[in-house]
């Protein structure tokens, strides 16, 4: 039995699973796109999206206090875009980015973080380990961003208040300023030009994350506008040189240097307040179910499909035999109850990221009431080597059918809205009899637009679902309707009472028609 990582599912958890590891192929996310090669700028020049992603992640967190516990990577940087330490275009560009991934599950201050990674890796840095649950403020922080004119005494100290030393602040500039440059349009004096396109670069290997930054300087023929420009905005000659360039020359090995920065970028993204819990680091689970569903059928079978994800990056071999072993709805189990999970033909069945590859297969499985389906076990068969088994830490991969979103039975009104612009939503759910004496809740994660700030809130609403149909099956069909603003069409929600709930689903799987039972 091999281990899985973490216990499945966990909303944040799978969520910036898949976005962290499913880069390219089937069920892609696409997050590594938008620092893919590492000089991509959206094709303007005078942009690094790679750069922008760094430093978006440096100035939400230099706001901490380490002392009070308050500030970090918590996105509030959003509602900080137009104060003068936060110059430039960067931040915003970073947040149309992460727009389409930012949800509920998905915290801006955990895609910020993710963003770090996703730029090292593409620009061949190294591995920051990348811990999720960081929770996104909703208005801004006190300021307090170093700015390139601020003394050496008030960049340490800066510095200090965030929970940094003196050498920790050297190594962050430093791993910071391998990527990107200097703005001619925000930093004219400092470029000698205020033209978009005039963009001098920290060092000559921009687009790759390597020790230049550090070399260049010992060496004396940097061009980094930091070091080299005028004396009032010589930030990086400052810091770089406050303890006899010790520090730089440790780090002027590039071996060295990408230890040094995957160790402290990952301290400058786990700097969150103290009332976060980040998870344990995110690696690919070597099995994972992907959108497991479920849904009662008018015959009194309820079918199970889904998609189960199998880690191909060790293997030398894609022909596997994947296979899952329930239990019943009782617990009980038979020699009989066995799924084959059927190799996707699309695309080759499989897709890849920076971390590794993955082979898809596909199930799709009816049962008669009476059995229905609690859990099961994967197990995984390559053509060279014996049988493994993969049984989610112990727990089994749990499959509940205590409450049923019907997605044949619910519809997502798009072609008429209302007066005001909201579309329709309706949720159709099987509800277990036993469950129906207490109130069932259609959950809509609806996003609203914030004035001066490009990423919508997300709040979470709550409408009571009613009775719809009855069922001979032991289950009640309940109804629920919600008005979604036209921004928020594209949304996640679920249906639940008391600790049942069927978890949550996008919006956009949902038809424009809400079918019969
Ligand atoms: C004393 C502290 C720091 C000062 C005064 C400083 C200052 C600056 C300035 C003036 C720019 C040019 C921005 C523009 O033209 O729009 C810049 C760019 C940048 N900084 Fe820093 N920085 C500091 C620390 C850091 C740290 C700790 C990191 C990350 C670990 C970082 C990452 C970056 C990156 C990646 C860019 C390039 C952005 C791009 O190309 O668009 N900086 N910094």
């Amino acid at each position: 039995i091999v281990g899985n990582g973490y216990v499945w599912p966990s909303p944040v958890l799978d969520r910036m699973e898949s976005i962290m590891f499913q880069q390219s192929g089937l069920l892609r996310e696409g997050f590594v796109d938008g620092v893919s090669p590492c000089g991509f700028g959206t094709n303007i020049e005078g942009r690094q999206n790679a750069a922008e992603w760094v430093r978006t992640a440096f100035h939400d967190m230099a706001t901490h206090d380490a002392q009070a516990g308050t500030g970090g990577l918590d996105a509030s940087i959003m509602f900080e875009t137009e104060r003068p330490e936060n110059l430039g275009s960067a931040f915003n560009n970073t947040f149309g980015f992460f727009f389409s991934f930012h949800s509920y599950r998905a915290s801006m201050a955990d895609l910020i973080a993710l963003g770090v990674y996703a730029s090292l890796r593409s620009c061949n840095g190294p591995r920051v380990p990348i811990r999720v649950g960081r929770i996104d403020a909703t208005e801004a922080g006190p300021p307090g961003v170093p700015e390139p004119t601020h003394d050496l005494d008030t960049i340490v100290s800066k510095f200090a208040s965030m929970g940094f030393s003196k050498q920790d602040m050297i190594q962050m500039v430093a791993c910071g300023h391998s990527l990107g440059g200097v703005h001619g349009n925000d930093f004219p004096q400092m470029v000698g030009s205020d033209s978009v396109e005039a963009f001098a670069h920290f060092d000559t290997t921009f687009a790759n994350y390597d020790s230049a930054v550090v070399t260049e300087y010992l060496q004396d023929t940097t061009q980094n506008p930091l070091v080299k420009g005028p004396n009032e905005t010589n930030s990086d000659l400052r810091v770089f040189s406050v303890d006899g360039n010790k520090t730089m020359e440790a780090m002027a090995d590039n071996a060295v240097f990408q230890t040094t920065c995957a160790s402290i970028l990952e301290r400058m993204i786990n700097t969150v307040p103290s009332n976060v819990a980040l998870s344990e680091p995110l690696s690919p689970l070597p099995v994972k179910p992907i959108t497991p569903k479920t849904t009662l059928n008018s015959d009194g079978t309820i079918t199970f499909e889904g998609f189960i994800r199998v880690g191909t990056t060790e293997r030398n071999d894609t022909e596997l035999a994947v296979t899952m072993q329930y239990a019943n709805a009782d617990g009980t189990t038979s020699s009989s109850n066995v799924i084959e999970a059927i190799p996707i033909r699309a695309q080759g069945g499989s897709g890849s990221g920076i971390a590794g590859d993955f082979n898809y297969n596909a199930y799709q499985f009816s049962a008669a009431l009476t059995n229905g389906i609690s859990q099961f076990n994967v197990s995984v068969k390559p053509s060279s080597s014996g049988i493994e088994h993969y049984d989610n830490e112990g727990h089994g991969f749990p499959y509940r059918d205590d409450i049923i979103i019907q997605e044949p039975q619910s519809c997502l009104i798009s072609t008429q809205p209302d007066g005001n612009g909201n579309f329709n939503l309706t949720v159709v759910a099987a509800v277990k009899e036993k469950l129906i004496s207490t109130p069932t809740y259609l959950q809509v994660i609806e996003k609203f637009p914030r004035q001066g700030v490009l990423i919508p809130g997300l709040v979470e609403r709550k409408v009571e679902m009613k009775a719809f149909q009855d069922t001979t099956f032991g289950y009640k069909l309940l109804s629920g309707s919600y008005l979604l603003p036209s921004v928020s069409w594209l949304t996640e929600y679920k249906v639940i009472n008391g600790d049942s709930q069927d978890d949550f689903r996008s919006t956009g799987s949902l038809t424009d028609s809400c079918g019969p039972f």
